[in-house]
């Protein structure tokens, strides 16, 4: 009689046992579909918001910038618009590249005041130097490292053709150069389209005088 009790008593917590483990391996395949599940939302969660905040460059805040196409005209040269240059400033950092006196907008500066003050601190020429020319401004949008820039540039005369300009640490060169010139040093075709607009300016201007 013990005997068979303890058979049918072992058997059973055989078949408990059985029953046990195939509901905790049910249990646990399940756990990991549903953990699997779980992850892929998130991935795909982090995937969209990452997509959105770094990849859509409406998203991220453009860097802003500001100058003056300064030109001067040479009084015993060429009739115009032959006799007028162009100031270029040469980078002494990064690949030296060739732009306009421009910078960065300071927080709470407004874009003239940028453009005169990046003008006297990189080329040495202050408001009073130079003639503002009416109706011109031009609006660039391009990418440095990734980040959108958008640089206005305004069109100025420097008013005493002889005066020299002083470099800061931030440029090694400059050069007055006519169009053709300027274009081939400024290198960026917004640029060269934006010199070309400012002499087309200049020849409409005189046209009316
Ligand atoms: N050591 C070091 N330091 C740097 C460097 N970089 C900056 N610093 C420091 O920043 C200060 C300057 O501060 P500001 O004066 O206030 O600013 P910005 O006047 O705005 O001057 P940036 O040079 O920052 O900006 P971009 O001229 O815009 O050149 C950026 C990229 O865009 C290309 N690029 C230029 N123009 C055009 C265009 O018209 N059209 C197109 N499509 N592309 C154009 C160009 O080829 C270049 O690859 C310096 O003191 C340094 O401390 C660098 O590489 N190494």
């Amino acid at each position: 009689m013990d005997k068979i009790f303890w058979y049918y008593c072992r058997s059973s917590m055989q078949q408990l046992g059985w029953f046990c483990g195939n509901l905790l391996k049910a249990f646990s395949e399940r756990a990991q579909v549903l953990q699997r599940i779980v992850i892929n939302v998130f991935d795909e969660v982090k995937e969209e918001w990452s997509r959105d905040n770094t990849s859509n460059p409406s998203q991220v805040m453009a860097l802003r910038a500001c100058g003056f196409i300064v030109f001067r005209q040479l009084a015993q040269s060429s009739p115009p618009p032959d006799n007028i240059e162009y100031l270029l400033l040469q980078t002494s950092y990064g690949k030296h590249h060739w732009t306009p006196p421009k910078g960065h907008v300071d927080p709470g500066e407004d874009d003239l005041t940028t453009a005169l003050r990046e003008t006297q601190e990189e080329a040495g020429l202050g408001e009073e130097h130079l003639q503002v020319v009416d109706g011109f401004l031009q609006e660039l949008h391009y990418e440095v490292r990734g980040r959108p820039k958008t640089v206005l540039y305004w069109l100025a005369e420097l008013r005493d053709p002889k005066m020299a300009v002083t470099l800061s640490k931030e440029h090694q060169d400059y050069r007055w150069a006519k169009l053709e010139e300027a274009c081939s040093l400024a290198q960026h075709k917004d640029l060269q389209d934006t010199l070309r607009a400012a002499q087309q300016h200049l020849d409409t201007e005189q046209g009316k005088h």
